[in-house]
């Protein structure tokens, strides 16, 4: 018989054996488990050999995960599975492999990740992260179930493809700003598109970033839609406290900014402690969280009783709300206040990618600038802007909008590089990573309840049996006879998550923002190239960054008038709205 009592004295001798022993033994047990629940037998799927305990932590790919994905599908096949610290991992490369299982099968895979026993240690950062920093109100940080059925039932009701036609004169009334601060500072286009500050640029910290879009097109887009505000400048307090909320998600997010990320045993000390300073931020960032989703519905609230208010989600939910006597009023007021706030977090960041790619693009290939401009021309002429109403008549254009989804897919893969430090901490690095609730058996393979399932959008809209050149920015792969062709692949099937119950519900809304900078730019500018110091034209490449959001790596072009007629046109549209 095995001497137990030895063992006891060998691990007391060499105490720092004991830690990597169970963790190996909870790994060993896991194993024997998942054993028990798998009655057929049946083999994972394929992928790459790990190691016991770490598993596949040192093939994990840190820049660009989807390209390397893309490589192990020529070796695995289009679904490779693998493990990393017990957490396992399913990465799906084809359309069929995203519709067989995130469609087809959505009842199983439409959670979200939660956190594996094994590193329970560090849930205390999560905690900060996500519920004391309250950052609990995006719905994309819930685990599926009613609370969270009910926040997107409430945000598809005012985001849904029939209604966000709705919010086009606001769209239309930014893109016109838009193209004003064009006209008195082209150089600048990059901050227009968006404010970012460069310590955010850094992958995979891009995530953080989505509140970050000061003075940009759709900071008041969205606080216009959303609630009714109207944004003026990068001082607005609303955008500036929803900045500084959002700065401190990005020093929280930092693995190891904090020592009780390190010392869980740290959250008992009293916040007045000296060292307890990130007792104290969290506190601060909790109460700054809570004003960007409170105080702008506070407002619309007020408004609303004295009868005042603007057409804007808030207001619109708000006059939806029962009683407040009624048992329901506080949850109801809840999920109406939280659907305001994420539709004012959750899409700026995002179209601020696919503009910026834009912009790139068409410096990058002048052809298709042309061709598009003739459509415009023919279509719209020259003595006004192209409208939401001129859009079915414009193919190019709208096949142009659809290859600028594709070309830089902004969330490649739906999950950034999956570190020991963003699955422990549970946190918003895979948090639109669906996770499989329940054991699966799929083609013959057995798959784990609590697998996180990733779709790599990239290899989807990168394939060259359904995209002649992949790597190329050609609106033509949409377009066959001058129209749009109806079988060519939609990139929505890739570019905005997956399965009925998860996918990004705000691409309606995305979409027209696209088509009308898209389409407006187009009509009075020409986007080339900076020219180098002997006027000759700089290349350009094609880089993006890494990151859970992809972004065009910063880049210069020159952006002009088409001419003094287009100069005037951008004059007289703004005027029109002062
Ligand atoms: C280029 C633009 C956009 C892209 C590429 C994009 C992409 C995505 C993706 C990939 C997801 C995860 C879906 C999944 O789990 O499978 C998502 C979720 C989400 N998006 Fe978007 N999005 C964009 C614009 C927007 C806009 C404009 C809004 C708001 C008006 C928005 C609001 C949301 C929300 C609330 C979720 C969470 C949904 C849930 O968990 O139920 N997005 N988006």
């Amino acid at each position: 018989m095995f001497p137990v009592s030895k063992a006891i004295d060998w691990l007391v001798a060499y105490p720092f054996h004991t830690v990597p022993l169970l963790v190996l033994l909870g790994t060993v047990l896991k194993s024997f488990r998942t054993r028990r629940r798998n009655p057929n037998g049946l083999p994972l799927p394929p992928g790459p050999k790990g190691w016991p305990i770490v598993g596949n932590l040192f093939d994990m790919p840190r820049d660009k995960p989807w390209v390397v994905y893309h490589k192990w599908f020529q070796v695995y096949g289009d679904m490779i599975y693998f493990e990393v610290l017990g957490q396992p991992f399913l990465i799906l490369g084809s359309l069929k492999r995203t519709s067989d299982l995130f469609d087809k099968r959505s009842t199983n895979y439409s959670d979200r990740l939660r956190m594996p026993m094994v590193l329970e240690l560090r849930m205390e950062t999560a905690d900060i992260i996500c519920t004391r920093m309250h950052w609990d109100y995006n719905m994309a940080m819930l685990p599926y179930g009613t609370w969270w059925r009910r926040h997107r039932r409430a945000f598809q009701e005012y985001f849904h493809q029939n209604v966000v036609s709705k919010y086009q004169p606001i769209q239309s009334r930014e893109v016109r700003a838009f193209l004003h601060r064009l006209l008195t500072s082209p150089d600048k286009f990059m901050h227009h598109i968006r404010h970012q500050p460069s310590f955010l640029i850094t992958p995979p910290l891009t995530v953080y970033s989505n509140l970050l879009f000061l003075s940009s097109t759709f900071a008041a887009t969205i606080m216009s839609v959303a609630y009714g505000i109207s944004v003026k400048d990068s001082d607005d307090p609303y955008i500036s406290r929803a900045e500084e909320a959002l700065e401190g998600l990005a020093e929280a997010g930092i693995p190891g900014s904090f020592l009780v990320d390190i010392m869980p045993i740290l959250k008992y000390v009293p916040s007045w402690f000296p060292g307890a300073g990130f007792k104290r931020k969290a506190a601060h960032w909790r109460a700054l969280n809570h004003q960007v989703s409170e105080l702008p519905f506070e407002y619309v609230e007020e408004q609303v009783k004295k009868g005042t208010a603007v057409p804007s989600v808030a207001a619109a939910l708000i006059e939806h709300l029962p009683a407040e006597d009624h048992p329901l009023y506080a949850e109801e007021r809840r999920i109406a206040q939280d659907t305001a706030a994420v539709a004012y977090v959750g899409g700026a960041d995002t179209t601020v990618s696919s503009v910026q790619a834009f912009f790139l693009a068409m410096a990058l290939y002048p052809e298709v600038q042309r061709r598009a401009q003739a459509e415009i021309d023919a279509v719209v002429g020259n003595d006004r802007l192209p409208d939401f109403s001129d859009r079915d008549a414009l193919p190019y254009i709208n096949a142009l909008v659809k290859e600028t989804v594709r070309w830089n897919l902004v969330i490649p893969m739906g999950a950034s590089y999956p570190t020991v430090f963003s699955i422990a901490l549970r946190s918003y690095l895979l948090a639109v990573g669906h996770m499989c609730s329940e054991d699966d058996e799929y083609d013959g393979y057995f798959i784990p309840k609590g697998t996180v399932v990733l779709g790599n959008g990239w290899s989807i809209l990168h394939d060259p049996t359904a995209f002649s050149h992949p790597m190329e920015f050609r609106p033509e792969h949409y377009l066959k006879d001058g129209k749009l062709d109806p079988n060519a692949r939609n990139p929505d099937c890739a570019a905005f998550g997956y399965g009925r119950r998860l996918i990004c519900p705000g691409r309606h809304m995305s979409d027209n923002s696209l088509y009308a900078i898209v389409s407006s730019v187009l009509a009075v500018y020409d986007i080339k190239p900076p020219l180098d110091e002997h006027g000759k034209d700089v290349k350009l490449k094609p880089e993006f960054t890494s990151g859970l959001l992809s972004y065009p790596v910063p880049f210069q072009c020159s952006i002009k008038p088409r001419s003094g007629l287009a100069e005037s046109l951008i004059r007289d549209c703004i005027e029109v709205d002062h």
